[in-house]
């Protein structure tokens, strides 16, 4: 039997309710202890907590009684809705000890969710990305995950796979007894489906990882360009010094934004120039890393000097050119070869089309995707290893060579899943082919 754990649910904070979470082992007794009984199952009812060693009134608190294997961890579980004051949640959590339960490990409940086959891996990352969603389509995608979008899609892989690899493990019994088979042919094609299926959904160029983690954008440009006046105005406050010295910003300064649900951590950076002292050429140098770094670059020229030659070299697709300072001449009709964003920081003229257009290029490289995408390193990694002993499987010059190699591509999804096990390639081969021997 489990160990009863038991964990604030709600935030730890002052506050109105707050919601204590107990599971498994004797935690039907627990609560009986403490509440003098268990409420119907799944029934919000009010009831007296006492302390069962002094007997004393901790609080009058909503009880929820949720029997295995019906809850969220497949265990025995309960919720406690004490009031929110620090004095109860001590008070219940120490009887609570007193009576043997103790206090959850971070991810513990999700932890023995996923033990008890109540999620796979992919749906409890979900769950913690649900729990840190700062925006709608952060939210979106985290629901989709928690929901099984991606454990759904993994599992019918990894079912696919386990019956490539059990037809191949019948192949090599058929050929020890003499008898002719197509199998193999039948495996390599099967094989070759799948890896080309996982390298479709591994070319998403990374959206659902950037939508989870947050697209980072940077402005560069000339000195005096306008960056720090563009930055405080998509950011709608003062964050960075504006100054007529050129030369102003040397560190890079970041504001938080969101573009049509997406988490974007817009940079502004030091103007490049061969700078005159060493503080700025280190704040050129940070420049230009950021710039290598983002998934968005803002190129911004003043439109009443020639186009310099250092921002010009940063123009390639995916580099949005933003001509600045239209209050005092016009903006060239082209550079490069695309029709530059023509701005006024000062006035304002021209903000909004840029907000557009950088949303345009944030939802166009994290926006959702019809089809749930990855969202971790993690799930890319699993992938590719798979696709590649796919690979493997395919051109393997003996047939023992290629069940091994299907055999590792199963690993590798089983570890992105946490789910398939060698039973599951029993279960085919005795399921599909009535192998009696
Ligand atoms: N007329 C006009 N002046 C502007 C505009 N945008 C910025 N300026 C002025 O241009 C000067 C430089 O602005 P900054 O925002 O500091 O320029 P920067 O590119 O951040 O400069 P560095 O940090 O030194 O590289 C300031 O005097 C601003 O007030 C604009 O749209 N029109
Ligand atoms: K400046
Ligand atoms: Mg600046």
């Amino acid at each position: 039997m489990t160990d009863t754990i038991f964990a604030l649910a709600s935030g730890s904070g002052r506050a109105a309710i707050a919601v204590l979470r107990l599971s498994g082992g004797p935690c039907g007794e627990v609560v009986r202890r403490l509440a003098g009984g268990l409420p119907q199952p799944r029934m919000a009812s009010l009831r007296r907590l006492r302390d069962p060693g002094t007997d004393e009134v901790l609080d009058d608190a909503l009880v929820l009684w949720f029997p295995g294997p019906r809850s969220y961890t497949g265990e025995d579980s309960a919720e406690l809705h004490l009031h929110g004051g620090r004095a109860v949640r001590e008070g219940v959590s120490a009887a609570l000890v007193a009576c043997g339960a103790r206090p959850a490990e971070p991810g513990e409940f999700t932890r023995r969710a996923f033990l008890n086959g109540r999620l796979d891996l992919t749906a409890a990352e979900g769950i913690a990305d649900l729990i840190d969603a700062e925006t709608a389509a952060q939210r979106r995608q985290a629901l989709r995950q928690a929901g099984g979008a991606l454990a759904i899609r993994y599992a019918g892989w990894a079912g696919r796979l386990t019956r490539l690899l059990a037809h191949q493990e019948a192949a090599i019994e058929f050929a020890e007894d003499g008898l002719p088979n197509d199998l193999e042919a039948q495996m390599r094609a099967g094989a070759a489906s799948l890896a080309a299926e996982i390298r479709a959904h591994l070319d998403d160029g990374g959206r659902g990882e950037r939508l989870r983690q947050g697209l980072w954008v940077a402005i560069l440009g000339a000195p005096n360009a306008g960056k720090s006046s563009l930055l405080n105005a998509l950011a709608g406050r003062e964050a960075a010094i504006v100054s007529a010295q050129a030369g102003t910003t040397r560190d890079v300064v970041e504001v938080r934004l969101e573009l049509g649900g997406i988490p974007v951590l817009l940079a502004d950076t030091a103007g490049l120039r061969d700078a005159p002292d060493e503080i700025e050429a280190e704040g050129v140098r940070r420049a230009r890393r950021r710039a290598e770094e983002a998934d968005i670059v803002l190129a911004v020229f003043a439109a009443d000097n020639p186009p310099d030659a250092e921002t010009l070299a940063l123009i390639a697709p995916g580099v949005l050119p933003v001509v600045n300072k239209t209050d005092l001449a016009p903006p060239p009709a082209l550079i490069g070869s695309q029709a530059p964003l023509a701005i006024s920081a000062r006035t304002g003229v021209g903000l909004e089309g840029l907000q557009a257009a950088l949303t345009e290029a944030a939802v166009a490289r994290a926006g959702l995707s019809e089809e749930a995408s990855l969202t971790r390193p993690r799930h890319r990694a699993a992938l590719q290893e798979a696709a590649s002993w796919l690979d493997e499987a395919v051109t393997a010059p003996l047939p023992e060579l290629a069940a091994e190699s299907l055999r590792a591509a199963v690993r590798a999804l089983g570890r992105l899943t946490g789910h398939v096990g060698v039973e599951d390639v029993l279960d085919v081969v005795f399921g599909d082919f009535c192998i009696g021997k």
